[in-house]
């Protein structure tokens, strides 16, 4: 387990890390999410001991990192891929870091066995691709059998099959009841992979919930709905106090009512519908909505770009929550 309270980093005027307090527990994997800049490496860098906090404190099952004995049979990172020394090969590479933590030598091949890397395991590292690189620095984290494993963006670089890998290797760990604490840029791939969400804005915890209540809590649910008789539709569901949104194609979109609610009303009014369908936003709408006032890095919408068109609902009709039209989040290529 991994605990922070009330952890603290500031870069002379700049806080990067604002007092965070949280837990990563085992058996499930936690996704460590924030916009560019909100402090996650800073965050993951403390827990290693790479960086000092200014105030607060993390430990690793109780203990400060530099308090482990032997650490890398208590917490593998994978933080930079390019931190390997690329004159050795990645055996080598392997082999010095198992050394100096009592490692035996197998071990070393079978985790380059597991990463995929036996084929190119006497090669220098420096002439490795960027997939390759990750894959190595995962074999390091992966080096001691850890209870405790971190990973900073390990999908980076990585091809889809790699991707896929990933996944299922971070799946697996957890199963087997370790702490898996992972951060990444691509909100798709978190949701296939975490189980638990950290999310952070600007230093601070903005979210520590489960994935599913995440996406219901900080997103818009609605009800598509397509038909032949659009005009009458929405005349309908206007008149009924709803709130609907012309989208392309065809398609209404309606806040505040259930498929039941809106079908029954269609069928007594008998207009015919081609499609009724409750939708959920994804995990990346959802954080979109959640980190938009906390977007340290953001790139705007194109100039001209036309908003949804919107029908203004009777005065008593709910408003819509916000967050169609958030900021365009730009991730910053970290690895390339
Ligand atoms: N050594 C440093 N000196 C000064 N400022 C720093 C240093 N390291 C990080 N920062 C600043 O601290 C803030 C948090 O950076 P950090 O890299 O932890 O964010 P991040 O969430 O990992 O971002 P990204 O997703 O873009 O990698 C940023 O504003 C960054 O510029």
């Amino acid at each position: 387990m991994i605990e922070l309270e009330g952890l603290t980093k500031r870069f002379g005027t700049k806080v990067a890390v604002d007092h965070l307090s949280f837990m990563v527990r085992p058996g499930v994997v936690t996704g460590f999410l924030g916009p560019n800049g909100a402090g996650k490496t800073t965050t993951m860098r403390m827990v290693l001991g790479l960086d000092n906090p200014t105030s607060g404190r993390v430990r690793i099952d109780g203990r400060h990192y530099r308090d482990l004995d032997e650490p890398l049979k208590y917490i593998g990172a994978l933080l930079d891929a390019k931190a390997m020394h690329g004159g050795r090969s990645a055996y080598n590479n392997l082999l010095c870091l198992a050394q100096s933590n009592r490692i035996p030598e197998r071990r070393v091949g079978e985790v380059l066995d597991l990463v995929g890397l036996t084929p190119v395991a006497r090669k220098k590292s420096k002439g490795f691709s960027m997939g390759m690189g990750q894959r190595l620095g995962i074999a390091s984290a992966l080096l001691g059998d850890p209870e405790i494993l971190m990973f900073d963006e390990p999908v980076n670089g990585l091809d889809p099959e790699g991707i896929h890998w990933i996944r299922n290797l971070m799946k697996t760990l957890a199963q087997e009841g370790r702490t898996i604490f992972v951060s990444s840029h691509l909100m798709s791939e978190m949701a296939l992979t975490a189980d638990h969400l950290i999310v952070i804005g600007q230093g601070r915890l903005l979210a520590d919930t489960s994935m599913a209540d995440f996406i219901h809590e900080n997103s818009r649910s609605y009800v598509r709905m397509r038909s032949p008789q659009q005009e009458q539709l929405r005349d309908m569901v206007h008149a009924a106090g709803m709130t609907v949104v012309e989208t392309g194609g065809g398609a209404l979109e309606v806040d505040g009512a259930s498929t039941e609610q809106l079908g029954e009303l269609a069928a007594e009014h008998r207009i015919v519908l081609h499609e009724l369908s409750a939708q959920r936003a994804s995990l990346e709408e959802a954080f979109m909505q959640m980190t938009a006032g906390a977007v340290e890095y953001h790139a705007h919408s194109a100039p001209g770009a036309p908003p949804p068109d919107a029908v203004a609902p009777p005065p008593d009709a709910v408003a819509p929550p916000a967050g169609r039209g958030a900021p365009q989040w730009a991730p910053r290529d970290k690895g390339a």
